[in-house]
């Protein structure tokens, strides 16, 4: 993972940091440093999440998916960090196995995916920390009867991922079901490298090694000077631009496989940093596509964003066929590959020539190694910020608050007062 932050600059860019400020800022980095050093020695709520490549055991979630080794389809059920690192990995990595992700509770999705399956040949990796997630539960029971209705035994195709207790857990116990284990002290977002993200990409025969030696690669890299770790150079970074008006960040992968990845970065700052009135805003967005969509804005718009550029060092390529059509003459010379360097060149160029702050985060490719550095490096740059703003990186409790709400207005076992909170609803109604 490399990280040029030189558009970032104030020489470049407004808002942007001086070199002095970076310096400066460093000796919080080392500060912050030590204290996710230290609760990563104690295996510290959060922290822990920093070990995973250390921890995780790629032969015991190899050894518990073999029943469902031979399938042809996946079926992931969660959401949120329990959905979007498996599903960021196999929208980047290819595989035979055709993987869908149900996380959403929209009935006609759920009908639609649920008749097109191969059943018999289909693995369901249902994926839940807490085991009591409404959405995650409700998939999972229709996705179940599914099974049933076609014949076929779900108890012979389902690994389940989860916590030591919960509902989940009793489930998967009932039925003597392969369970891997959440492991402690790992929120959600930050459990793309633990039997999370890892059990589905078992599944589909994606190098499992490789991913974690990717987030070696990175944490090794992790040091008490934002200048010497691209991870915490991006933390540090996004922090001092969002303190001079950056209040927005926009994720502009140039890869068609890292467009989830974008989702997966939105959960962990938004979900991370957002609280106690302090957070950057993440916008997903998609290289070339968003140039001719978001663009106008983040180089004409409010002086509010910064850019996140990713893009693979090397790629597959396809050259683009000569014609003879006038004016287009200079495209037959090229690569799709070419253009679409071109392309995110012009566009970085775009916006340091209009004074706009962005920052190149580069990896060599998009294969196991390269996203095992890329999501350990933002992990990691995520919870620098959070030492940095002084928030509680690994708690999320704006979030919670829906879902005791919603517990509650279904008429869960329990005590849920954010519930009445709906039923006061104001009315302003307009027809
Ligand atoms: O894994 P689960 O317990 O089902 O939780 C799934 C998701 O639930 C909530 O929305 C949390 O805010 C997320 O961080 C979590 O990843």
């Amino acid at each position: 993972m490399y990280v040029d932050l030189g558009n970032a600059l104030s020489s470049v860019a407004s808002p942007g940091v001086s070199r002095a400020s970076l310096e400066r800022l460093d000796e919080d980095v080392a500060a912050a440093h030590e204290r996710i050093e230290r609760g990563r020695a104690n295996d510290e709520h959060g922290y822990a999440a920093l070990n995973l490549p250390e921890t995780a055991d790629p032969d015991a979630i190899t050894a518990t998916v073999e029943p469902v080794a031979d399938a042809e389809a996946l079926v992931i059920v969660g959401i949120g960090g329990s959905a979007l690192g498996a599903a960021t990995l196999a929208d980047a990595l290819d595989s035979d196995v055709e993987t869908h992700v149900l996380d959403n509770v929209d009935p006609e999705h759920t009908n639609d995916l649920l008749e097109g399956l191969p059943l018999a040949d289909t693995a369901i990796n249902v994926v839940s920390r807490s085991g009591t997630t409404a959405e995650t539960l409700a998939n999972f029971l229709v996705v179940r009867e599914a099974f049933e209705d076609a014949g076929v035994d779900w108890t012979e195709r389902t690994v389940v991922t989860t916590g030591e207790a919960g509902p989940l857990r009793d489930l998967a116990d009932t039925h003597d079901l392969p369970v891997l284990k959440v492991p402690d002290g790992v929120p959600g977002r930050f459990s793309v490298l633990s039997t999370v993200g890892l059990a589905a990409a078992a599944i589909r025969g994606d190098d499992v090694e490789a991913l974690l030696a990717g987030g070696r690669d990175v944490a090794r890299n992790l040091s008490g000077s934002l200048f010497e770790s691209p991870a915490y150079a991006y933390g540090a970074t996004t922090y001092a631009l969002d303190n001079r008006g950056a209040s927005i960040n926009a994720m502009l992968p140039y890869a068609e496989g890292l467009e989830t990845y974008a989702e997966w970065y939105a959960q962990l700052w938004a979900e991370s940093l957002g609280k106690d009135g302090l957070g950057q805003t993440p916008v997903r967005a998609l290289g070339a596509t968003d140039q001719h969509s978001q663009l106008q804005l983040y180089r004409a718009g409010p002086r509010n964003t910064m850019v996140t550029f990713v893009r693979p060092r090397e790629r597959a390529d396809r050259t683009i066929p000569e014609t003879d059509v006038e004016g287009l003459s200079y495209l037959g010379d090229a690569t799709l590959g070419e253009l679409l360097d071109a392309e995110f060149e012009a566009t970085e160029a775009s916006l340091a020539a209009a004074g706009r702050p962005n920052v190149r985060v580069e990896l060599d490719r998009v294969d196991e190694r390269g996203l095992g550095q890329l999501l350990y490096g933002m992990e990691a740059a995520c919870v620098l910020a959070g030492e940095l703003h002084g928030v509680d990186t690994f708690v999320q409790p704006a979030v919670e608050w829906g879902k005791n709400a919603a517990r509650g207005l279904l008429g869960a076992e329990g005590e849920y007062p954010e519930a009445d909170a709906v039923e006061d609803k104001e009315q302003l109604l307009v027809e």
